[in-house]
């Protein structure tokens, strides 16, 4: 069951090789594990997956500093893969109809529904799926369906422990572009 795999390694103490018949190997506190036991990258920060010794680069100064994300043309990590999934997301919510057909509607819906039961961070796609449950996809217009997912991104935002968003502008961040002509 999911839980106990999200909680085995609470104590720090958990196993990567669990079931599998190996050398038990220590692992990070908090460490999260994939369903295949062993540690998922799309589910941890990149600092958290690799070792200490690992994630330890040199600065330009030659000081060492712990790197922030996975080096360019690796697998993401738990933080690079969100970024990019809202980014498709919010663009999503953006390119949607003012006024969509039913069958806009339900493709969208469908497309939600698929999206939170595959996405690669089971643990974030667990929560997800909760959320989805309990406040039900919007889509009978794009602003409805933009407000929503800004809720459901400030829902993840909340849990860990970020800034909300102010989701009445959630089109000019993903849309039409900030009113003070930043963008343009
Ligand atoms: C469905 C889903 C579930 C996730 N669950 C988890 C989880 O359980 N644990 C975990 O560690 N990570 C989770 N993540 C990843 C997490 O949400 C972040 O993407 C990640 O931590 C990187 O954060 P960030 O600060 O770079 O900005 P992000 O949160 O990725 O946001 C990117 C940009 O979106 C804009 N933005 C922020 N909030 C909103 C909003 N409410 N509405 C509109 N625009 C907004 C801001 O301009 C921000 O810079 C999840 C991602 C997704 C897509």
């Amino acid at each position: 069951m999911a839980d106990d795999i999200r909680d085995a390694n609470q104590d720090g103490q958990a196993s990567a090789s669990v079931g599998l018949g190996l050398p038990p190997k220590k692992l990070p506190k908090g460490m999260i594990l994939g369903k295949d036991g062993k540690p998922c990258r799309s589910c941890n920060s990149f600092a958290d997956f690799t070792s200490q010794t690992k994630s330890i680069t040199k600065s330009a100064t030659g000081h060492p500093h712990v790197a922030s994300g996975p080096p360019p043309g690796c697998p993401p990590d738990v933080e690079e893969l969100g970024r990019s999934s809202w980014t498709l997301l919010h663009s999503i919510t953006a390119s949607y109809p003012v006024s969509p057909t039913p069958t806009e509607q339900s493709q969208v819906r469908q497309f939600m529904g698929l999206f939170s039961k595959i996405y690669p961070c089971w643990v974030c796609a667990e929560d997800f799926q909760e959320f989805m449950v309990k406040n039900k996809v919007r889509t009978e217009s794009r602003d409805e369906f933009g407000q929503w997912m800004c809720e459901a991104h400030n829902d993840v935002n909340r849990k860990l422990g970020k800034k909300e968003f102010d989701c009445s502008k959630w089109e000019e961040r993903w849309r039409t572009g900030w009113k003070d002509g930043s963008c343009d």
